[in-house]
């Protein structure tokens, strides 16, 4: 069997009385989208900060391509390659688009200072910059400013500098909030390429681009995991029918 890039194991959080996460065991497998599912307070984001580094838990393993990340804080779980996004803030606004990835590139080389060589010329941070702007089908879109990219847009253009990062899986909290049909297309057409670049833990209520998108779903109903399976199996699981999807599916 394959290793899964990304193993938690019976993971516990409560807050006062409330079990947010009850004994919950998934993982993500390379090459995958993993959509958690579940009706509001199920426990999802709670779960997601879990894992991202920013709550932590009663109990319970997180293991990030083998490695226990017990006592490594946010910083040094996204160094190794837990990427969280969407977080716009990161995007200096006023840069292009080829410029803020080329920061994320200079900072993964580990070079800030470069008194003798204009920043814009420097093939050494463009190249790569340019590359992964092409990845993510941003690349037509370089010499534009953040700030004027369209929200699915920069959506595509912090995934470039999370992956010039290093980043090996993505944790995505509602990615599709805020979004227009329109936009959601988009994402859900730039989300399903990108599975090949690092695999996805999805929270989603967009039951159209969960459906679309999973390769497997997980079921969180009051911080327990009810369910696990592909498309199929998810829609026709009864319990599931009941606790959650209703006419949904
Ligand atoms: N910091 C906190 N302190 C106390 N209770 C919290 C805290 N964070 C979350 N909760 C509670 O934990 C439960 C799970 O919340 P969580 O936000 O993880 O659910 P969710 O599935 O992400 O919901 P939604 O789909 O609405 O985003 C909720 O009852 C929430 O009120």
């Amino acid at each position: 069997m394959v290793e899964p890039v990304l193993e938690i194991r019976d993971l516990r959080k409560t807050f006062g009385a409330l079990k947010a996460t009850d004994s919950v065991s998934l993982d993500l497998r390379p090459g995958e989208i993993h959509a958690l599912i579940g009706p509001n307070g199920a426990g999802k984001s709670t779960l997601i900060h879990q894992i991202s580094g920013s709550f932590r838990p009663d109990s319970g393993t997180i293991r990030f391509l083998g490695q226990d990340m017990a006592g490594l804080d946010m910083a040094a779980r996204a160094r190794l390659g837990l990427g969280r996004s969407f977080q716009i803030s990161s995007l200096a606004q006023e840069f292009s688009a080829l410029r803020n990835v080329m920061l994320a590139v200079q900072a993964r080389q580990g070079t800030s200072f470069r008194f003798f060589r204009p920043v814009m010329s420097d093939k050494s941070l463009t190249e790569p910059a340019m590359a992964m702007l092409e990845r993510v089908g941003l690349a037509g879109r370089a010499y534009v400013a953040a700030a004027e990219l369209s929200h699915g847009e920069r959506r595509q253009l912090e995934i470039a500098i999370a992956l010039a990062l290093g980043s090996r899986a993505f944790l995505f909290d509602e990615p599709m909030a805020g979004m227009g049909p329109e936009g959601s297309k988009a994402l859900t057409k730039f989300l399903d390429g990108l599975r090949h670049e690092a695999p996805i833990l999805l929270v989603e209520h967009d039951m159209d681009a969960v459906f679309a998108l999973a390769d497997r779903i997980s079921v969180l109903v009051y911080g327990r995991v009810i369910a696990t399976g592909t498309v199929d199996q998810i829609r026709n699981d009864p319990e599931v029918r009941r606790a959650y999807l209703g006419e949904a599916a």
